[in-house]
């Protein structure tokens, strides 16, 4: 099969034409194929790129690598075929169809990672954890902003602190994990696509001087919505290791909201150097911003501090201050829980817009109070990453 005439134009495969190629792959024991052991996940095509995951036996995971790229390779010999992501997942039940996992979760087994700090057990890509976790050349640090639920301000938070820390002379990018609701090309004002090296390798869009990878400029949101953890996984380490990122002082990466298991495998497998967490006063938001460090102290990552979002309210017409949602609150969190505490960030109309117009505040209004306070808390950040030891430090550093 596999015979589909494209003269050009827009490919339209089909799943059934990528499951008969697989059949020409054979399965761990070379007795049969990799379909008819129901080691293959769905099939997900977007764009001429295909997309699915192997479920392989948890213990054989590592060995099994060169499986996995058989497989990508294979599914790049039909015609049409821009691309491939395969996943290795681990799974208890050796040659089993993988089972099917709402959107959200991870690839792997990590219920027991979580216990053993991911060090003993194969994550979902079958790579040792000091080879998932290896540094990316040329990125001098990585860094995580996080929340520990949705709506708290993280990527507005994301976009000026990266572009706070280009303000204070750093060469920054920024990849936005956020693969089913990606808020960088709204928020820095990118559309179109990102071109390609040699055919493999991404060039990272730019604005503003910002370096910037995000899935949003590769597929639409809907198509995002259907994946599953092992193909996120697989999109966010092409995103991390197959751009031209070239050199950077710091990767600003704009995690998705909230703390489960996918967060989690996400810590676990880019190789962060610190996390800074963002939180609203609110006690509620507060209880979040927790898990948020109980989540990066699990995978050993240092979490570089917190940073109090829309602390307190700047009348518009007045300039006055209101207190309103009891600030102060993540602030005497950090203390009590030995976090540094990295700054408060008010919430204002002029936040807001350039927000929302593609226009962050750091940038359009470079003079004004806001940026001033980003860029503060940009060096704090830069302090604390500076004490830190990529990877090697406890998950919290004492003064
Ligand atoms: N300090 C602030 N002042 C005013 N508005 C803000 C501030 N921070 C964020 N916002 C606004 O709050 C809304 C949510 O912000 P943002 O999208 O950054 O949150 P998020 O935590 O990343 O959300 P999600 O979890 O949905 O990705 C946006 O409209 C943004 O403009």
């Amino acid at each position: 099969m596999g015979n589909r005439k494209c003269g050009g134009c827009k490919v339209d495969l089909t799943k059934e034409q990528v499951l008969d190629k697989l059949k020409s792959v054979r399965g761990p024991d070379l007795e049969s194929n990799i379909i008819d052991l129901g080691m293959v996940s769905d099939v997900f095509i977007a764009d001429g790129k295909v997309y699915f995951s192997i479920t392989v036996p948890a213990e054989r995971a590592k060995d099994l690598e060169p499986l996995r790229q058989a497989a990508e390779r294979t599914v790049k010999e039909l015609p049409g075929v821009k691309g491939a992501m395969v996943a290795l997942t681990a799974d208890k039940k050796a040659g089993g169809a993988t089972p099917p996992r709402p959107a959200a979760q991870p690839a792997d087994n990590h219920g027991h990672q979580g216990h053993h700090h991911g060090h003993s057990h194969a994550p979902p890509q079958a790579r040792s954890p000091q080879q998932a976790k290896a540094g990316v050349p040329g990125i001098g640090a990585i860094i995580a902003v996080a929340s520990g639920k949705g709506g708290v301000g993280k990527s507005t938070t994301a976009v000026n602190l990266a572009l706070a820390l280009q303000a204070n002379g750093l060469r920054v990018g920024v990849l936005d994990a956020d693969i089913y609701g990606p808020s960088m090309p709204r928020l820095l004002k990118i559309s179109g696509r990102p071109g390609q090296i040699d055919g493999r390798i991404i060039r990272p869009m730019e604005n503003y001087g910002l370096k910037v990878m995000s899935m949003g400029f590769l597929v639409d949101e809907e198509t995002a919505m259907i994946w599953r953890g092992p193909m996120v996984q697989s999109a966010l380490m092409q995103m991390l290791r197959e751009v031209a990122w070239g050199e950077l002082d710091v990767l600003v990466v704009d995690m998705p909201p909230g703390t489960g298991d996918a967060q989690l495998t996400m810590a676990q497998q880019v190789p962060l150097a610190g996390a800074v967490i963002v939180s609203t006063p609110q006690d509620l938001a507060l209880i979040d911003a927790r898990k948020g460090l109980t989540m990066f102290r699990k995978v050993e990552v240092p979490v570089l501090g917190i940073i109090e979002n829309m602390s307190y309210f700047i009348a518009p017409d007045t300039g006055n201050r209101y207190d309103i949602f009891g600030h102060g609150g993540a602030r005497n969190e950090a203390e009590r829980i030995g976090v540094p505490f990295l700054g408060e960030v008010p919430l204002t109309m002029t936040i807001r817009e350039t927000s929302d117009a593609g226009t962050p505040v750091v940038v359009s209004e470079p003079d004004g109070v806001s940026a001033g306070i980003y860029r503060d808390i940009a060096t704090k950040v830069w302090q604390q990453l500076k004490g830190t030891t990529q990877r090697a430090a406890p998950a919290i550093v004492f003064e």
